[in-house]
């Protein structure tokens, strides 16, 4: 008997067990996976088989990166094979920087350029703030990029993605924020249909029973070489596989004062000759590390070293 075909495809987005699939020539199907353990993700290349209607997945190929999300329960995979990732944040509601060195942590982790984006830059006031906040993170290296995604005064100069869209091109990004920060406006804005898109997606996947969103991946552009990632409503990221001890190489601010410590596994927290704890006494200043990235540290340190499974 000859070996059944193995056909290629993109899962485009993912609930539960079942995944949409997309072939190379366009179409979309939904697929299972073989076995119960398997688990697939939006972004992965798999190898599937057709079953009647619907496919089974027999291989997913090797990831080059894997984002996790948690909840109070548990660790998840959700997304793989990114370029970069968007951390969408706003003047208004104010962000809370340690979710924001959260995803950061979590992309470096990966090793994913992690972009930020500020939004709404139309409200001057809060704006002004919210940028000076984001002084230390540039100083990291970390690019920001000042957003007026959907201004509230008719200010149409304002609305323009050019900043934006030149890096987004011919990539794959995960998009990431808080719930405010503008989010579904930036999807929309990115491709008018997603909303359309999301509902076919629960649709298919839930076969019209509840309507629970899922991680999908849209296509920005018609030759599909530029996509976005949207996985709504979710507010933490998985950090629990990151060893505590690495924790310092993955905050820019910390690892650069991290070399001048007196004892090569010094942990920054409590050692005598520490350089970090030596530089967060200098506040903010340009070679100082801010009291508030010095807390995330260690109450991240602590967190992480508490829970290991
Ligand atoms: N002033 C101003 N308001 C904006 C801007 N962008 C988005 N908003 C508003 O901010 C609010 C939140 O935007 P959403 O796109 O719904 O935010 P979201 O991140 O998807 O939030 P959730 O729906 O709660 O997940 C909406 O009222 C938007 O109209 C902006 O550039 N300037
Ligand atoms: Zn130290």
């Amino acid at each position: 008997m000859a070996q059944p075909l193995l056909e290629p495809g993109l899962v485009v987005a993912g609930h539960g067990r079942h995944v949409w699939v997309e072939t190379p020539d366009g179409r979309r199907l939904i697929c299972h996976p073989r076995g119960k353990k398997s688990q697939t993700v939006v972004g992965d290349r798999v190898l599937w088989q057709a079953t009647q209607d619907e496919g089974t997945i027999e291989k997913v190929q090797p990831r080059r990166n894997l984002f996790y999300r948690q909840d109070e329960i548990r660790t998840k995979s959700f997304a793989a094979n990114l370029d970069q990732v968007l951390v969408l944040i706003a003047a208004e509601p104010e962000f809370s920087e340690s979710q924001l060195s959260r995803a950061l942590i979590a992309a470096e982790a990966e090793k994913i350029r992690p972009i930020i984006a500020l939004n709404k830059s139309d409200l001057t006031e809060p704006f002004g703030r919210a940028w000076e906040r984001m002084g230390i993170y540039r100083d990291m290296g970390y690019q920001v990029v000042p957003l007026a995604l959907k201004p509230k005064a008719d200010d149409t100069a304002a609305t323009e993605l050019d900043t934006l869209l030149p890096l987004l091109q011919g990539k794959t990004t995960l998009v990431l924020g808080p719930s405010g920060s503008g989010k579904s406006t930036l999807i929309n804005r990115l491709l008018p249909n997603a909303r359309v898109l999301t509902n076919e997606i629960s649709t298919a996947l839930n076969s019209g029973k509840h309507t629970t969103t899922s991680t999908s991946l849209y296509w920005v552009d018609a030759a599909k070489t530029t996509a976005v990632i949207d996985s709504p409503g979710f507010q933490e990221f998985g950090l629990n596989h990151i060893e505590p001890m690495l924790l310092a190489s993955l905050m820019p601010d910390i690892k650069a004062q991290a070399s001048d410590c007196k004892f090569y596994n010094c942990s920054h927290l409590h050692e005598p000759g520490c350089g970090v704890i030596s530089m967060v006494k200098l506040g903010s200043s340009p070679h100082g590390i801010s009291a508030n990235r010095y807390k995330i540290y260690s109450d991240l340190f602590e967190e992480l070293s508490q829970k290991r499974y």
